[in-house]
């Protein structure tokens, strides 16, 4: 059995991307207002577009959190977070809608999400990525973690010093492996099973502008800061 040691560095690593991922509340406010009424699909297109907004600027102040990234390259920065916004904010969606809730909330929320106004070809795919995420019985660590690398993976488009993201993203998955050994010893795979999923995040991610375009609504308005983010619009 592997004794997992934490070197002082990692510990403080640990905290600090913890207490960061911990600050962000939007998910709770959304999962309350779907579980509070019914929507129309207006409504519901525009509660995704504000949470998105204000995810993106939440994601902003996380990422200042992580060790080294404020001395990156200034451009890199941006090139690490709009390459990154769109995974980070269906990860959430997909911890929202995992996360532990009294008896039959989730199928209300799952429920409400099927019927929001999204296009029918995306639910599945959709719901198979947050089910594959539900499976994997995440602790808070490990969920800041995975964030923390989605946000740090070097071969974003535009990134010009991907060797210097290389070395922050291996301490963080260096990090994660460790965490994983030690929630979770009867499963040796578990950590590549875990990186797996952001494979799957991508290629979700790859339809989110067509997922918003295809949203069952007359006028698909979005925040300036999405059209930047997002490519929509
Ligand atoms: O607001 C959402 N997610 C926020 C985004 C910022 C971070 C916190 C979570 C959306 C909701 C869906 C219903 C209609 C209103 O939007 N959402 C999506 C979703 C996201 C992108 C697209 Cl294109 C389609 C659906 N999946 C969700 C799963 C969930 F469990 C919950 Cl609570 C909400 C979820």
């Amino acid at each position: 059995k592997e004794k997992i040691e934490f070197t002082t560095e990692q510990q403080a690593l640990m905290r600090v991307i913890t207490d960061a991922y911990n600050k962000h509340q939007i998910p709770q406010d959304v999962t309350k207002k779907l579980l509070q009424d019914q929507y129309s699909t207006e409504e519901n297109f525009l509660l995704l577009t504000e949470m998105a907004t204000s995810q993106v600027q939440v994601l902003v102040e996380f990422t200042k959190n992580i060790p080294g990234f404020l001395s990156l390259d200034r451009e890199d920065q941006i090139a690490l977070l709009k390459g990154s916004a769109v995974e980070a904010m269906f990860l959430r969606s997909a911890q929202a809608l995992n996360k532990k809730m009294p008896i039959g909330h989730t199928e209300v929320l799952e429920e409400r999400i099927h019927k929001s106004g999204i296009s029918e070809e995306f639910i599945k795919p959709m719901f198979n990525f947050y089910k594959s995420i539900g499976e994997l019985h995440m602790v808070l660590e490990e969920q800041a973690l995975l964030t923390t690398i989605t946000i740090l993976t070097p071969d974003r488009p535009y990134v010009k010093d991907q060797p210097a993201v290389e070395r922050l993203q291996e301490n963080v998955l260096d990090l994660l492996r460790k965490m994983c050994v030690l929630h979770h010893p009867q499963e040796p795979q578990y950590f590549a099973r875990l990186l797996g999923r952001l494979t799957e995040l991508r290629t979700l991610s790859h339809y989110h502008a067509e997922m918003l375009a295809s949203w069952k609504v007359n006028n698909h308005k979005f925040t300036p800061l999405l059209c930047e983010i997002w490519d929509v619009q």
